[in-house]
């Protein structure tokens, strides 16, 4: 079977097979994903969320699939691969990063770029935390620029996290601020802004653990993490805006308006979808 062709829209349908699992578009129920007891809460309430967004947004004619980044995504992973060989062989699955790069080869899915596939079918990526508009900050791994193309990309942008994303503010649990890539040359004159201009005091260049430095990102660029006080993250696309004018600024960490759903996997077992047409869904797991 041949892979969709690049820079072409998504191939047809005809030759899909559907996928083993039967409960695509029933939003109100789902297979049980507790399968390993090793899991903790918090891990389960992350795989959870991955699989109920999977099985509700990965259809079987989708050709090209955005995979994200964090701890969240490879429960995304793990369960496009149980929808079994044959019905990825079709599809090309394109990563926002190193990490999604290596799980998608390892997984043995089919790898492509965006610069190849600049229309998605479907992206699934995790967040670091989300509103009650679905907002939402991301960049936590500093993968935020490739994240926000992918997005952009996708017909259909789905956010997976755990119980802890679900706010109704940004910034509520997510401390460490607003993720700005900027190019190396830029930082300190993008961090004056910061602290100067856009009333940030708390703005820092993000230091790498386990090497001297900063952050280094896939893109080559560093990280300055920008806490804002909650009024300001009330209404994060104003900030997000005056941030991305900034000469030297590569991308923000403030997702607007980009999601249709969001899961959270909540730790008794439940599902939280938020829609962004302000629906609010509660789901359990069957046992
Ligand atoms: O934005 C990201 C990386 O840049 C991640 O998606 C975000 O940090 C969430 O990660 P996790 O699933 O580990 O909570």
């Amino acid at each position: 079977m041949p892979l969709p062709t690049p820079l072409s829209p998504v191939s047809p349908i005809s030759k899909v097979r559907p996928v083993v699992l039967s409960r695509i578009g029933q939003p109100t129920k789902l297979i049980s994903p507790i399968t390993d007891l090793n899991l903790s809460v918090l891990e389960k309430s992350k795989q959870l969320a991955a699989w109920t967004a999977v099985d509700q947004h990965v259809k079987p004619e989708h050709r090209v699939i955005g995979i994200g980044s964090g701890s969240t995504v490879p429960y995304v992973v793990e369960r496009i691969v149980q929808l079994g060989a044959e019905a990825n062989a079709e599809r090309v699955f394109i990563p926002t990063g190193f990490q999604s790069k290596q799980l998608i080869v390892s997984s043995g899915l089919n790898l492509g770029d965006v610069d190849q596939f600049p229309t998605i079918d479907v992206t699934l990526d995790g967040a670091d935390e989300v509103d009650r508009e679905l907002n939402c900050i991301k960049g936590g791994g500093a993968c935020h620029l490739r994240e926000k193309v992918l997005a952009e990309a996708a017909n259909t942008f789905i956010l997976v996290a755990d119980y802890r994303k679900n706010v109704e503010f940004l910034g509520t649990n997510f401390a460490s601020g607003i993720p700005i890539e900027v190019v190396p040359f830029a930082y300190a004159k993008v961090l004056q802004n910061l602290h100067h201009h856009l009333g940030c005091p708390q703005a820092s260049l993000r230091m790498a653990v386990k090497k001297a430095g900063p952050v280094v990102s896939d893109n080559g660029n560093f990280i300055i993490d920008a806490p804002y006080d909650q009024e300001t993250m009330k209404t994060p696309y104003t900030i997000m805006a005056q941030i991305k004018m900034l000469t030297g600024v590569v991308e923000v960490g403030v997702f607007c308006h980009m999601a249709r759903a969001a899961y959270f996997g909540n730790a008794d077992g439940t599902v939280t979808i938020k829609w962004n047409d302000g629906r609010v869904e509660e789901v359990a797991a069957q046992a």
